[in-house]
């Protein structure tokens, strides 16, 4: 068998990428270079404004970039087609992203299989996947219930619960914690955690909080579109 551990997950290679044009032009990253290794926590850091969610959405295959690639494994992105690249990213990645709302008015259940059916799944399988998802989050009981009935720490974990449901190689997350209390905050913190040191799940976020980020393998700072220093121990 290959020995996986140290394998690459994903490389970024000069990444630029660039809001509004001419006068206007905004240089949101400037020429980023990383490599994320398979089960690595890597925390994204630095002011506002400085590229984190540029940088986090280029990654994710949400956004491409202007220059430079991005590899996921041995596969060069930008030499791909569309309808591959969204495969890719809905085979293998999890999100916790602020802006992928919970869908209120439907149920607990139907909101983690939401990716599932993007993914084509039948939906006993869905379902029943969507049920494990729920329980590696504790909510079980919660499974019937309408996402707006329920707290801010129990819907962000409905979220944790969304990401895993199609058993993703990398979860990205963005400010994961941001609206949470203290306690609350925690928890969903360990959670990740746990999913990154258990399953050997990648895991990237975007965090303001030093706290949070200290926790993680490695902290990439950028300062105005470029990576500036890296720390930690895998740094
Ligand atoms: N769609 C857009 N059009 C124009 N400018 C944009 C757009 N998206 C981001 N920017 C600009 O690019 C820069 C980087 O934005 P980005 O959201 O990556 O920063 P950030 O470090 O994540 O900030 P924050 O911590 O405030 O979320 C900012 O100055 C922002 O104003």
């Amino acid at each position: 068998m290959p020995d996986h551990r140290h394998a690459t997950a994903i490389s970024a290679i000069n990444v630029r990428k660039t809001y509004g044009k001419k006068e206007n032009a905004f240089h949101a990253l400037r020429g980023v270079s990383l490599d994320i290794r398979q089960g690595e926590s890597v925390a994204i850091v630095g002011k506002s404004g400085s590229g984190k969610s540029t940088l986090m959405h280029v990654l994710a295959l949400l956004d491409s970039p202007d220059e430079g690639t991005v590899l996921f494994g041995d596969n060069d992105v930008s030499a791909m087609r569309t309808a591959d690249v969204n495969k890719m990213r809905n085979t293998h990645y999890g999100f916790v992203f602020q802006q992928f709302f919970l869908n209120g008015r439907q149920s607990v259940l139907d909101n983690v299989m939401l990716p599932l059916v993007i993914g084509g799944m039948s939906p006993s399988k869905r379902k029943q996947q969507a049920r494990a998802a729920l329980e590696a989050v504790g909510l079980s009981d919660k499974v019937k219930n309408r996402a707006n009935d329920l707290s801010g720490g129990q819907k962000q974990r409905v979220v944790i619960a969304r990401a895993l449901v199609n058993n993703p190689s990398i979860i990205f997350a963005d400010e994961p914690t941001g609206n949470l209390d203290t306690q609350t905050g925690h928890q969903v913190e360990q959670m990740l955690f746990d999913l990154n040191k258990q399953k050997g799940i990648t895991l990237i976020v975007v965090t303001h909080d030093p706290e949070f980020a200290a926790r993680f393998d490695r902290q990439i700072y950028l300062v105005d579109g470029q990576i500036v220093s890296q720390t930690g121990a895998a740094a």
